[in-house]
């Protein structure tokens, strides 16, 4: 996944109250904390270890102990983190407890499993509206929704509060769809077509593409296969530097 991102830091702004400017890194890397801190907490943990907790997100505990730093959350030596008052901080800090209203545009084939999908309310987000421009789709019922005409956002949007959009229609409507977005105060865009919007810099855009994540796996067998054809029989294995990263989530 990737991020074109916009605007100003949120604690900048007058008025508001100050907020850690994080690293566009270790944003990513919070969610996997939470993910792990959930599951820690139903296995009954009460604290863990940044080594516990890194081997459970997949990073390495200095990475870890340094993201953590950021949100002032050091732990206590020789206990570790407080499991739930961790979950609190990190949902704080990435607007969990706001239970934001999403917005789903064009209910294809990847549309219909993305509105399917139950996984979304219980990390923390509402799938308020679907919408599509093919007749035969409008009034469709998904998951409890009725699929709305895309003419209908600007009203739904205001009506719903909705601060999310996700983008599930061909590459050549992605921008109309955006524009659309934008237009009905949407802030912040999930697109899962190729291409690189254009949207004005208060809007946050973050891009899904499965091909591009199978295109950098191909890169890497392909390293991987010209490093076993060294002379010498030398290969990736043999090589320390490329042991512990091989689970590297794109942009960290
Ligand atoms: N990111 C990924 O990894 C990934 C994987 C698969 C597909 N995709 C992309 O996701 C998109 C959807 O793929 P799909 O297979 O579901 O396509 P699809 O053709 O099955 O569905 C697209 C839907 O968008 C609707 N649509 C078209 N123009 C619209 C508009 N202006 N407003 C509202 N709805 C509109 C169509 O009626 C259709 O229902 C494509 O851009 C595709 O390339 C991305």
């Amino acid at each position: 996944m990737s991020q074109q991102r916009h605007g100003s830091t949120p604690g900048e702004a007058g008025g508001v109250p100050a907020f850690p400017d994080l690293p566009e890194a270790t944003i990513a890397r919070l969610p996997e904390y939470l993910r792990a801190l959930h599951h820690l907490a139903e296995t009954g943990a009460e604290t863990v270890s940044s080594e516990g907790l890194a081997a459970a997100a997949g990073v390495n505990s200095a990475k870890l102990r340094k993201d953590l730093s950021h949100l002032g959350s050091y732990g206590t030596r020789g206990v570790g983190y407080d499991v739930s008052l961790l979950v609190a901080q990190i949902e704080y800090i990435l607007g969990l407890d706001e239970n934001r209203a999403v917005c789903l545009v064009g209910v294809g084939n990847l549309g219909h499993a993305l509105a399917g999908y139950a996984g979304f309310a219980s990390r923390g987000f509402r799938v308020v509206a679907l919408f599509d421009t093919d007749p035969r789709k409008v009034g469709e019922q998904i998951n409890g929704l009725t699929v709305r005409h895309i003419d209908d956002l600007e009203r739904i949007a205001a009506e719903e509060s909705i601060a999310i959009g996700v983008i599930a229609t061909p590459p050549g409507t992605a921008q109309t769809v955006a524009d659309a977005l934008v237009a009905a105060g949407v802030t912040s865009i999930l697109n899962f077509a190729p291409g690189v919007l254009s949207v004005p810099s208060n809007v946050d855009v973050r891009k899904v593409d499965l091909a591009i994540e199978l295109q950098i796996l191909s890169f890497h067998e392909h390293r991987k296969a010209s490093l076993t054809a060294l002379p010498g029989g030398r290969s990736a294995a043999a090589s320390p530097d490329k042991l512990p990263d091989n689970q590297k989530a794109v942009g960290s």
